[in-house]
Formats: C-alpha cells, sequence, structure tokens
C-alpha cells in the first residue's frame, strides 16, 4: 500500500467508526483503540500534506444530526479537545502555556465519559437543550434534558441569557441495572454507559429517558450576558450556587509536576468512581488567559485531554463453554483464571462467535490479554501464543447443540451459528420461562425447573399450552411434578391471573427476536390489540418509537408465522386479554377511518403523544403524506409534508384545532 492509500484507508476506518459512535452509539472498538486510528493518521497528515485532507474526519468534529430530532445552530461552534497519552506531552503542554502566559494557573478536571450538551437559560428558564452534533448545529434534546432530575428548570440569576455546558453521563450502577434487564427481556445491549446514554438522551421519547436514571455534570459556563468572570474556578462557584452540578474535585495547580500529580491521582482513582471517565483535563484557569491563547478550528489552544490506557491484564483461558441463548444462538464463553481489572474480578469473558476466537486464534490453555471495552465489558484482546503450553486445546464450536443434537447451521449473513432443531428443548424451555417471567407475564412460581419437568413430562409443548395446565391439576398433584396441592394451586392461579395482563406482557412474552418490553410497549400503546399488530405493515412499524428496519422486520418476521397465527387463537380460545388497555383507554372510536400525519415540531403535545391519541380513538398514523391522508397535524419547521400537503389539498390542522377535536 503506497501512503496515499494507507492515508484513504485509515480516514474510511476512522469515518466508519466515527459514525458508529456518534450517529448510532454502538462503537465497535475501544476508545484507545480508535485513538491510535485517529492518531496514525493526524500523523501522517501532517507528514504528507500535499495529500489532501479537506474531507478528512480528522477535520471535523462530532458526528451527524439524527434526522428526526429538531435541529439548533450552536451560538458558537462547539469544538473538542485536543489529545495526550503521555507524561512528556502533558509537561509540553504547559511549556507552551508558560511562554505566551506568565504564571498561568491550570485547572485539573475529571473527563465525564458521556454526552455533551448545552443548556440554554432565559430569564433563568431553562429554555432549550442541544447536543454538540456536528459542532456547528446540534439536536434538540430539550424534552429530554427535562426528564434529568439534576438539571434545574430554573435558576436563581437576573441574567437574561446563560447558556452552560455539561455533560450527560449513566452511572456504573444504572447502566448495570439496564444491561441486565434488557439481557433479560432480550433488548438491545450496548457496550458502554456512554453509549446507553447518549442512545438515551436521543431517544424520541422522554418516557424512556426518565427510565434510564441520566445524569449531568456540568464542566463549563459558556454565556452569561451581562456578568463576566475572572477565571473558571470562580465560574464553577456561581454554577454551583446556581444549583449545577459542577464536574466534581477538580484541582487547581500551579506547574507542571502539580498538574501531572493531579492526573495521575485521577488514575488511581478512576475504578473507584461510581461513574466512568475517559480521561483527565487540564485547562487554563484565567479566562482572559484563555482569550490570548485563543482556538484553532477545531479546539481551543489552552486545555488538553489527558487518555489514561486502558487496563490491560493477561490471565488463562481455563475452558472454552458453549451456552444456548433463547433465540438458539451458540454462544462460546471463555472461563478465565478470575483477576481483578479496571475495579471488578473478571472470570468470564464472551468470544462471540468462531471467527473471533479464529482470528485471535485463542486456545483452551492459552495465556490471554483481556481489557475492558470502553471499560465495562471484559474481552480478549489477543492470546499470548508464546506463553502457549504444549496441551492447548483449539477450539470448535460443537456441530451438533449441546442440548437436543440437532445440527447446528451457520447464520447466513453473520458468523453465528444456531441450534438448527426447530423443537431443541433448551429454547422451548428457555421460551416459556421467559413467557412467565417478570418482565413477560408475570407468572410466579413459573421458574425452569418446573417447566422443565412439565415439558419432558408433556404437559406442556408450547406457550399456549400452559392455560390448559388445569385441566391436568388432580395428575399434576397425585404426580408431585410441581409440589404439593398448594404449589399446583397456587401456580394455577398465577396462570389464570395472568390471562388478565397487559397486551404488552404478552408480547413480550413471545421473546420475539429483537423484540424486548420498550418495543412492546411502543406496539401495545399504538395499536388497539394483537389483530391490529398482527395487521401493520412496515411503514406503520417503522414510525413507532424506538422503532429500525431490523426490529420491523423481525416483528413483521414473526407475525407472518402460521404458527404465530395457531398460536394466537388457541390463547384466545383460552381466554389471555389480547387487547391493549393502554390504547384501550381509547372509550370512542371518533377518528376510524381517518389518517394523519404529523409533522414538525408541536407547542405542548409531543409527537408520540399525538400519535397515541390518534390511534387512542380508532385513527391511523402515517410517515408520509398521500391523497389518502385526512388531516396533517403540522407544527413548527414542518417542510416538505406541509408543501406536499398543500399541494395535494389534504387539510392541515395545528395543536390547538388538534385538541379541540381530541377532547
Ligand atoms: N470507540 C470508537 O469507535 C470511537 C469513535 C469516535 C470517537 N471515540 C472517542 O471519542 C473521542 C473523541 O471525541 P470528542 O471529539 O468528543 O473529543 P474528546 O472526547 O476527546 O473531548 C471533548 C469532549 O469531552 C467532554 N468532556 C467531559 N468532561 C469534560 C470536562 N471536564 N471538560 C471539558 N470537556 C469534557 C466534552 O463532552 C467534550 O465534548 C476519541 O478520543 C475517542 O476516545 C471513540
Ligand atoms: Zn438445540
Amino acid at each position: 500500500m503506497n501512503v496515499k492509500e494507507q492515508i484513504e484507508n485509515l480516514r474510511s476506518q476512522v469515518k466508519y467508526h466515527n459514525e458508529k459512535y456518534y450517529d448510532l452509539d454502538q462503537q465497535e472498538i475501544t476508545d484507545y483503540e480508535y485513538d491510535q486510528l485517529s492518531n496514525e493518521l493526524k500523523k501522517l497528515e501532517a507528514q504528507y500534506p500535499e495529500i489532501n485532507s479537506s474531507d478528512s474526519p480528522t477535520k471535523k468534529v462530532g458526528g451527524a444530526v439524527k434526522r428526526e430530532l429538531r435541529k439548533v445552530r450552536h451560538d458558537v461552534p462547539v469544538i473538542s479537545l485536543q489529545d495526550a497519552f503521555t507524561k512528556d506531552e502533558i509537561y509540553a503542554f504547559v511549556e507552551k502555556v508558560k511562554s505566551q502566559i506568565p504564571n498561568p494557573k491550570f485547572v485539573v478536571e475529571l473527563k465525564i465519559d458521556g454526552l455533551s450538551v448545552l443548556i440554554r437559560y432565559r430569564e433563568g428558564k431553562l429554555v432549550e437543550g442541544i447536543t454538540r452534533g456536528n459542532g456547528e448545529e446540534g439536536e434538540s434534546v430539550y424534552e429530554n434534558l427535562l426528564e434529568i432530575k439534576s438539571i434545574p428548570e430554573t435558576i436563581p440569576t437576573a441574567l437574561p441569557y446563560v447558556e452552560v455546558r455539561g455533560e450527560v453521563y449513566m452511572s456504573n450502577e444504572a447502566f448495570e441495572k439496564i444491561m441486565q434487564n434488557q439481557q433479560e427481556i432480550g433488548g438491545k445491549t450496548y457496550k458502554t454507559a456512554r453509549n446507553l446514554a447518549a442512545g438515551s438522551l436521543r431517544q424520541l421519547d422522554p418516557y424512556i429517558v426518565r427510565e434510564r436514571n441520566l445524569d449531568i455534570f456540568v464542566f463549563n459556563l459558556e454565556i452569561s450576558e451581562g456578568r463576566e468572570f475572572a477565571s473558571h474556578a470562580e465560574s464553577f462557584e456561581w454554577l454551583n450556587s446556581l444549583g449545577f452540578p459542577v464536574v466534581p474535585d477538580y484541582e487547581i495547580c500551579s506547574n507542571a509536576d502539580e498538574v501531572w500529580e493531579s492526573i495521575s491521582a485521577i488514575g488511581e482513582k478512576r475504578w473507584k468512581l461510581p461513574f466512568g471517565i475517559d480521561g483527565a483535563v487540564v485547562k487554563v484557569d484565567n479566562l482572559d488567559d484563555r482569550r490570548v491563547l485563543g482556538s484553532t478550528s477545531k479546539v481551543p489552544r489552552w486545555a488538553i485531554a489527558f487518555k489514561y490506557p486502558p487496563e490491560q491484564k493477561e490471565t488463562v483461558v481455563e475452558d472454552i463453554k458453549v451456552q444456548v441463548g433463547r433465540t438458539g444462538r451458540l454462544a462460546p464463553l471463555a472461563i478465565l483464571t478470575p483477576v481483578k481489572l479496571a475495579g471488578t474480578t473478571v472470570s468470564k469473558a464472551s468470544l462471540h462467535n468462531q471467527d473471533y476466537i479464529d482470528a485471535k486464534d485463542i486456545r483452551i490453555g492459552d495465556t490471554v490479554v483481556i481489557q475492558k471495552a470502553g471499560d465495562i465489558i471484559p474481552e480478549v484482546i489477543r492470546s499470548v501464543p508464546e506463553k502457549r503450553p504444549t496441551n492447548a486445546i483449539k477450539y470448535m464450536i460443537p456441530d451438533t447443540c449441546p442440548i437436543c443434537n440437532s445440527p447446528t447451521v451457520r447464520d447466513d449473513n453473520g458468523a453465528d451459528t444456531r441450534c438448527g432443531g426447530n423443537e431443541c428443548l433448551a429454547q422451548l424451555i428457555r421460551g416459556i420461562t421467559y413467557f412467565a417471567s417478570k418482565v413477560a407475564m408475570d407468572i410466579e412460581g413459573f421458574g425452569p425447573s418446573s417447566v422443565d419437568s412439565l415439558m419432558s413430562e408433556g404437559y406442556i409443548k408450547n406457550i399456549a399450552d400452559i392455560y390448559h395446565l388445569k385441566e391436568y391439576r388432580d395428575v399434576l398433584i397425585e404426580k408431585g411434578i410441581v409440589g404439593r396441592e398448594k404449589s399446583v394451586d397456587n401456580l394455577l392461579n398465577a396462570i389464570d391471573k395472568s390471562k388478565e395482563n397487559d397486551l404488552d406482557q404478552l408480547i413480550t412474552g413471545f421473546g420475539i427476536k429483537n423484540v424486548g418490553k420498550q418495543t412492546a410497549r411502543a406496539l401495545t400503546s399504538n395499536f388497539a390489540d394483537i389483530d391490529e399488530i398482527n395487521n401493520a405493515t412496515y411503514d406503520q412499524l417503522i414510525m413507532l418509537p424506538d422503532f429500525g428496519e431490523t426490529v420491523a422486520n423481525s416483528v413483521l418476521n414473526f407475525f407472518s408465522l402460521n404458527s404465530t397465527g395457531a398460536l394466537i387463537d388457541k390463547l384466545k380460545k383460552a381466554g389471555v386479554n389480547t387487547k391493549s388497555k393502554v390504547s384501550d383507554k381509547s372509550k370512542d372510536d371518533r377518528f376510524t377511518g381517518k389518517t394523519f400525519v404529523i409533522t414538525g415540531t408541536l407547542p405542548n403535545l409531543k409527537r408520540d403523544e399525538a400519535a397515541r391519541l390518534i390511534q387512542m380513538h380508532g385513527g391511523k398514523v402515517s410517515g408520509s403524506v398521500s391523497k389518502k391522508t385526512s388531516f396533517v397535524l403540522a407544527g413548527e419547521e414542518a417542510g416538505s409534508k406541509l408543501t406536499k400537503a398543500e399541494d395535494l389539498g389534504v387539510k392541515i390542522i395545528d395543536e390547538e384545532e388538534f385538541n379541540k377535536m381530541v377532547q
């Protein structure tokens, strides 16, 4: 590869990972690996300035702006920070500042690993909140910020306009809780708290934000109209007095040694903090000094971010086990000699699939280097072949299912291996246990062991059979399969009670691929009953909060199966509720046969609230305007849909008129 190709290759890699990180909140590589790529690129670009770099990702900040959220221009471009990875670079930074500023003071702060937001206050009232976006233009996350308890909605100040910048993050505890829950319900999982925090903040549904316990640390006063501050530290005190949670434990230093000491101390306590940091930030304290130093187009010259190397440890792969998941996926898991890593003891790491194991040449008995991806989830970085014992064993995912012995098959489009048996007992047991679990139908006393024995005795083969168990009451008591009379009756009562559950519990219980509780709720708040969901089109599904192409197709797939139709019939016959209680508060069908298109930002109602109201009254919500559209409910910045409605002569209403219609 020549240099030009090398540079182009790096650029496309960095672009790829930027998109994963900033736009999709699903990073694939660690920040450390990313930084290495991006630094290699920066170095080459500096070395070969003749290779045009105007389109390089190194010249840009952040990501794209999501289409669904309202765009807002920043008051001043929101820039990033220069990076340092070594002590020398920190000393060089301090020296450079000193060469221009006599006796500078520095503030060393935690670099919170979250998502940058700018928050605007007019006359002391919170009026807008914006993500960094591409630096020029961000996305409004105002409604979502209102759901973060520690952000004051009013501040006691007479200043007409105040803008602060902070980092929205999720605590380790909240992250772990949510991930555990997501895993149980088969929902989307995230590698790091940062990814989840970013994903949550950019949700269209503030209800989700409320549930996710986001928090914020404010780290800069951007604008304070009518009041000047001498130093950063002084502005922090003021922000504190207004009720903002300011980045904790910042230190003021006067020379490079003190700065380095402070950075090292943060490095020491890093893993004991209840939230993630991805470095330390050194900033010049005096605000006049900052003005003297100025900024480049991408970073200020008065600040630098120190990035800690990820902690890595060596350990031994004692064994590799494979688990069969609810969807039949065979997941290889490395059993490791326990080691303490980045704050927790690690004894297992997912090996994902056969390709991963082969690419890293990981064998049973190998010494491996592990680290935490984005500092949370342990992963095997590489094996250490020099330390490989002669009896190390190459691992192959079995070609028959360890549970049902059916041949395993490789997914057509990916690296995963699945059990090919459609009656895999393991899958069925998991599926039914999941159906009965708390997140789904919440049938008390129906754990894996009862499910297991009832299945092996042939009393249940699928979900619907659960509701016929009572026909076998006496036999069950006699055989003692689920315990004595009392346990049997308790279980049968619990099963009976579950018939009244709301529809989202039932949908969750189906264990549809990519459909967790959240998604099930989105379905049941937008459709009146299971038949409506069954008949929903791709266009209707893709409109729902949290729905992407994958999820929409999963739902369509599931409901297109003949077995699903049969299952639903059986459940209905057994008296299981298949109507949505959320949307059944509906009361009337005044919008039956009417199709609405919602566009732009409504003054009060949120889009999905409006959608819910329409559906509650029997109407349909569609994503695009056509002659069949009955009403276009338009708010501010309505754009092309409004124009199209005007062209087609479709009736356009505003929120006020809409409110009258639903009163
Ligand atoms: N893993 C990946 O695939 C991937 C991809 C893209 C970016 N990244 C990560 O993102 C970094 C680049 O992101 P960036 O452009 O946001 O810059 P940055 O993370 O290097 O620094 C700027 C950001 O730090 C945040 N910050 C937190 N606490 C702060 C404090 N006390 N003071 C000032 N700022 C504070 C602010 O949000 C600010 O926007 C990379 O170095 C990499 O680690 C990772
Ligand atoms: Zn199987």
